[in-house]
Formats: structure tokens, sequence, C-alpha cells
């Protein structure tokens, strides 16, 4: 064997969550095809995915969201995990106006494994994960024992810290 082919590694999956929120047109719609949209790039496997939950707007006065998590299995890097959601975004009519305004699709990377990166683009964790029920409910409910490597408590451990009267099913 060459030693180019000898040195080549063959990169795991690995285990990811994201958030998924909508409020702008039939968001059920957008979920549900966002997240098929995701199952279908040969890098990514959907395994599981939350209820969607209808909450308060957190931010300027806007709709109501609706508001998921899902794990995904990835065999790409956080970085490009993350320009794929973006692109996802994109596909799906997102237009960037005020900081957390209205919009048809966010996509958030809120885990990847037990990575901690804190870069300009990207911060792993997401910083504000622990703070939001919106993030927080939905991921409890598919991966309460998931450890954040920040502070160390499993995600069921920082729902029960958390703000949760804006979280309504
Ligand atoms: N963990 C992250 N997930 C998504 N986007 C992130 C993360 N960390 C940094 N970013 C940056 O935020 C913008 C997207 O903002 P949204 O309003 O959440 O769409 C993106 O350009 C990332 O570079
Ligand atoms: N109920 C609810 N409120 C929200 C939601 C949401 O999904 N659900 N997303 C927001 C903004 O998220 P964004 O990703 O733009 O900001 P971030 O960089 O702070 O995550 C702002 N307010």
């Amino acid at each position: 064997m060459s030693d180019r082919i000898s040195s080549f590694v063959i990169p795991r999956f690995y285990q990811t969550a994201i958030a998924l929120g909508s409020n702008l047109g039939d968001s059920a719609e957008t979920l549900e095809k966002a997240l098929q949209t995701l199952d279908h790039i040969p890098e990514i496997r959907v395994k599981r995915r939350s209820s969607w939950y209808k909450t308060a707007p957190i931010g300027p006065a806007q709709p109501d969201y609706l508001n998921a998590c899902a794990l995904l299995e990835v065999q790409l890097t956080p970085y490009q995990l993350l320009q794929t959601l973006l692109n996802v975004e994109n596909q799906f009519g997102r237009v960037r106006q005020e900081r957390w305004g209205p919009r048809t699709l966010d996509l958030d990377l809120i885990l990847f494994e037990d990575f901690i990166l804190e870069t300009p683009d990207l911060q792993v964790p997401h910083p504000r994960m622990s703070e939001r029920a919106f993030v927080l409910v939905p991921l409890a409910e598919i991966a309460p024992h998931w450890i954040d490597p920040i502070s160390g408590k499993t995600i069921a451990e920082l729902l029960e810290q958390v703000e949760r009267s804006g979280a309504v099913t």
C-alpha cells in the first residue's frame, strides 16, 4: 500500500444536536421539509427529532415560533456543518434583517460531540443554549443525558434551572 493510501483517515460520524425554529409561513411544513433536506445530504443522517413546540418569541414583537431539536450523525467538520445549515436556511428563503427578528427557518448548531469551539464564526456549544427553554425543552426530550461540556451539567439539569414559561407544546 502506498504511503498516501495508508495515511488516509476515513472520517467517522460525529454526534451533533441542532435546534430548528420558524415563525414565518407554514412553520410545521418548513421544519418537516428542513429535516428531510438535511437527511438527504449524504454526509448527514437525522437520527432523532423532538416534537414541535409552539413558543413565545424572545426578542422584538413577532409571531410565536415553532421550535424543535434534532440529533444528527454527520461526516462533516463543525464548520462544514455550519455552512450546510446556513445553505439550507437560504434554500428556505431566510432573509436576515433585525437581530432576533422573524424568520422562515433558523438552524443553529447546539452541540458537536463534547467539542468546545470559540471562534468568531462558530461557537459550540451554542453560547445561549443554557438560557433558552425553546432549545432545552425539545433537546431534553431527545437527549436528556447529553453533558454540556462547558458547565458539566446534563441537558435535563440545565432545563431544571431555566425559566420555561415561554415553552408550550
Ligand atoms: N453554534 C452556532 N450555530 C449557528 N450559527 C452560529 C453558531 N455560532 C456562531 N454562529 C454564527 O451566527 C450566524 C447565524 O446567526 P443566526 O441568527 O443564528 O442565523 C452565522 O453566521 C454563524 O457564523
Ligand atoms: N421563541 C423563540 N424566540 C426566539 C427564537 C426562537 O427560535 N424561538 N430565536 C431567536 C433568535 O435566534 P438567532 O439564532 O437569530 O440568534 P442567536 O444567534 O442568539 O441564536 C430569537 N427569539
